[in-house]
């Protein structure tokens, strides 16, 4: 395991990008980015005008018939891409990329790691996050406006509008999803390690397009049962809340979060979609290749990455 306590993120430098030691390393962190952003993004009522497409008049006057969220997202997005954020093989935007423009800055000389490929599922992931993820972390905070609102004679669907707070919800959005498309897309780089380590296991489930055998083939279950305990101690961990003094409060109401959501979402979403995300990357790993080539492949000894 490595010594340092999360491994480097910067393809271009690390020593070995393929460890599979390193690229889990840098899943085990995401772990934090996925927990910490879901706390802030809690902190505000669902807000469920932002995630309707045509809400907004003022979005419909400059020609965007998408939702708050959607035109947040190709807004600020349009900027990464000039800072050539998505010639990075670790960054997937969510708007297509052919309404993004291209960068000013020359991309970074990375290293070709991964096999060509066109694998992009943030379209599911943004769809799994507005219908499922946002409405159960802001339970807390809806409920709560809900009240409020009843308290000032507000009764019915309006009590459970929204706080208004679209920009900072929305900011805080883009930091859960683009999280949580990394960490899904980081697959690709676990099969390409797996693959290396012993392609002639995977090539004739490859040529047979046999999704289940590949994905048995790249399933860990004590990795993910592993990682499903760690993850309930860190959400349950960086949930508490402190007293006025700093002490910390252990009454399991006042938590910043639904860990239990934290722990579904893992376990019933972010995990099955990268291992989809794994089986699709084996999928077109020998797309182009001679059967020469791919006979050269199986006869490779393993490699070591393990
Ligand atoms: C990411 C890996 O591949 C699979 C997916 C996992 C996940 O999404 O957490 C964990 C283990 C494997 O079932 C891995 O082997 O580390």
């Amino acid at each position: 395991m490595s010594s340092v306590p999360y491994p480097v993120q910067n393809l271009v430098v690390s020593e070995d990008p393929l460890s599979l030691d390193r690229i889990r390393g840098i899943l085990t962190r995401l772990e934090d980015t996925i927990i910490f952003s879901l706390i802030e993004r809690a902190q505000f009522a669902h807000n469920p005008k932002a995630y309707r497409r045509g809400e907004f008049k003022e979005l419909r006057d400059i020609g965007f018939e998408g939702s708050w969220l959607e035109w947040f997202l190709k807004e600020t997005e349009t900027f990464h891409a000039k800072a050539r954020r998505y010639t990075s093989p670790d960054e997937y935007p969510f708007t297509d990329i052919k309404e993004l423009p291209p960068p000013i800055l020359k991309p970074i000389p990375h290293p070709p790691i991964l096999y060509p490929n066109s694998i992009n599922v943030n379209k599911s992931i943004l769809s799994f996050y507005v219908q499922h993820i946002v409405p159960r972390i802001t339970r807390q905070a809806t409920l709560l406006l809900s009240a409020i609102k009843r308290a000032r004679g507000i009764s019915g669907d309006d009590e459970f509008e929204d706080d208004g707070n679209y920009g900072s919800a929305a900011f805080v959005d883009l930091e859960v999803l683009q999280a949580i498309s990394k960490r899904v897309h980081y697959g690709k780089f676990v099969s390409e390690s797996k693959f290396r380590d012993d392609p002639a296991a995977f090539i004739p489930h490859i040529q047979s397009r046999n999704r289940e055998a590949l994905a048995n083939l790249i399933t860990k279950p004590a990795v993910e049962e592993k990682l499903l305990q760690r993850l309930r101690k860190k959400a349950n961990t960086y949930a508490i809340n402190f007293s006025p003094e700093g002490e910390p409060l252990n009454d399991s109401a006042t938590r910043k979060i639904d860990v239990d959501g934290v722990v579904e979402l893992y376990q019933d979403y972010i995990i099955p979609l990268t291992k989809e995300v794994e089986v699709d990357y084996l999928l077109v790993r020998l797309d182009g290749m001679s059967q020469e080539e791919i006979d050269a492949l199986a006869s490779k000894k393993q490699n070591g990455h393990s």
